[in-house]
């Protein structure tokens, strides 16, 4: 199904056997940041070992880069069964920075995988039909570069919230600047799949901006139709305080800001438009459970300074 040039999916649309025939000799990377995670990167790696390397031959390596860890984080990832390394230890001669996006781009150099599929080490409620559920638009569909996973988030804050972030920050983004993207129901998921070649043409933000920017720069550069989503269930996650993901929404804020220009790519020739031409609204939309999309309509009116009318 296509949805305003981002396609859409579902996880079940594709079976193992349809995947593996379509796989062939293509090489897959699981590439797992972790941070801190000791607790479940070891359930992540090992369910994904399980079922998709020893069981079947979808997976061919499954890289956890350890993210300046204070925890137990990489010992747990390798008794698991992954190749574990730390980011500040690949290629030490390009320098090393914090984060997240750092992480993510550093496993270009230790893997292999013509695709990569990423998945965050702090999952709750998951399971490992996560991983061909993303490869399946990569490995039928040439024009995708990029799939973004969606889910339900239960027991959390209520049925529409998609994350605080998510909510607060990316969504308000992507209704200002990056209209082309507002069909996508959890922009800023960990759970995504990428060609090696595409991820190694995008500049990528150390932090939290690696997802947006990703997403944006894809558009930019292909179009929204390179982008595809798929419904991947229910997924729960470990939740950081609110005033951490303040620094997570000054990266993301950053990013988008960095990218100015490409929304006047991605929107079609007008960016942010509502807001530098004087526009009286934008259009915010918002997904309830289904996921059906729910549009609100913003006012952002300016009214002139008053001294000239007193
Ligand atoms: O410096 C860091 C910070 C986090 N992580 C790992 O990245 C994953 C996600 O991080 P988390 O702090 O749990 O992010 P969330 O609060 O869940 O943020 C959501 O929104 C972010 C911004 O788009 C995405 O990067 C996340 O994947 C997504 O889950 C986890 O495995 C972390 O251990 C790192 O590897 N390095
Ligand atoms: O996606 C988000 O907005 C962040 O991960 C925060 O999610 P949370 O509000 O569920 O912790």
């Amino acid at each position: 199904m296509r949805v305003s040039g981002i396609h859409t999916a579902h996880w079940d649309d594709w079976t193992l056997d349809d995947l593996l025939e379509a796989k062939g000799d293509t090489r897959v990377s699981l590439v797992v940041p972790a941070r801190n995670e000791a607790g479940t990167v070891g359930g992540v790696v090992g369910r994904v070992r399980e079922r998709l390397v020893e069981t079947v031959s979808l997976v061919d390596e499954i890289v956890v880069i350890d993210s300046d860890s204070t925890d137990a984080t990489y010992d747990v990832a390798a008794s698991a069964g992954a190749d574990v390394h730390r980011a500040s230890e690949i290629r030490p001669d390009l320098g090393t920075h914090p984060g997240k996006g750092e992480a993510m781009w550093k496993s270009l150099f230790v893997t292999d995988g013509d695709l990569i599929v990423f998945m965050d080490a702090d999952l709750t409620d998951w399971d490992t039909h996560f991983v061909p559920g993303l490869l399946g638009p990569l490995l039928a569909w040439p024009e995708v570069q990029l799939v973004k996973g969606y889910y339900e988030r239960p027991g959390e804050q209520g049925p529409l919230d998609g994350g605080r972030v998510t909510e607060l920050v990316a969504r308000p983004l992507i209704s200002l600047l990056f209209p082309a993207l507002q069909d996508l129901v959890q922009p800023l998921a960990g759970e995504w799949a990428v060609r090696r070649s595409h991820f190694a043409s995008l500049s990528v933000p150390t932090g939290y901006a690696v997802e947006l920017a990703a997403l944006v720069d894809t558009a930019a550069a292909h179009g929204a139709s390179a982008i595809a989503q798929v419904d991947l269930g229910t997924r729960s996650h470990g939740h950081q305080p609110l005033l951490d993901l303040g620094t997570m929404a000054v990266q993301i804020l950053a990013g988008a800001l960095a990218r100015a220009e490409s929304a006047r790519l991605v929107s079609g020739g007008a960016p942010g438009r509502r807001i530098l031409e004087g526009a009286d609204s934008a259009i915010l939309r918002q997904f309830l459970p289904g996921p059906v999309p729910l549009d609100r309509v913003v006012e952002v009116v300016e009214r002139p300074p008053a001294k000239g009318l007193l």
